[in-house]
């Protein structure tokens, strides 16, 4: 089966809408906070001066599921 949230991703960065950097430019993580939808992390950048703060979203596998359930009907 396709995987949904992977094409969607790529189709994503490929249209410009996602700005796509290479995991290994972070720097090992700190946990800053945590949201509803996971937790907040801060990286410094290897290339650059910049510090960034990333939400990393909690999966939920059953989304693609009712994704594709949801196309099947229309
Ligand atoms: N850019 C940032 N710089 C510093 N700390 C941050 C930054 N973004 C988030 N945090 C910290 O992480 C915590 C959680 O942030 P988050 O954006 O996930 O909150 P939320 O809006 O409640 O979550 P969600 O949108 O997932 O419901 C914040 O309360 C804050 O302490």
């Amino acid at each position: 089966m396709t995987n949904v949230r992977e094409e969607w991703l790529k189709k994503a960065i490929s249209d410009g809408h996602i700005t796509c950097i290479n995991y290994n430019k972070f720097s090992v993580p700190i946990v800053i906070g945590i949201g509803g939808f996971g937790k907040v992390l801060k990286y410094e950048l290897s290339d650059s001066e910049l510090t960034a703060a990333l939400k990393c979203l909690k999966v939920d596998t059953s989304l693609d599921e009712k994704l594709l359930h949801h196309l099947r009907l229309i």
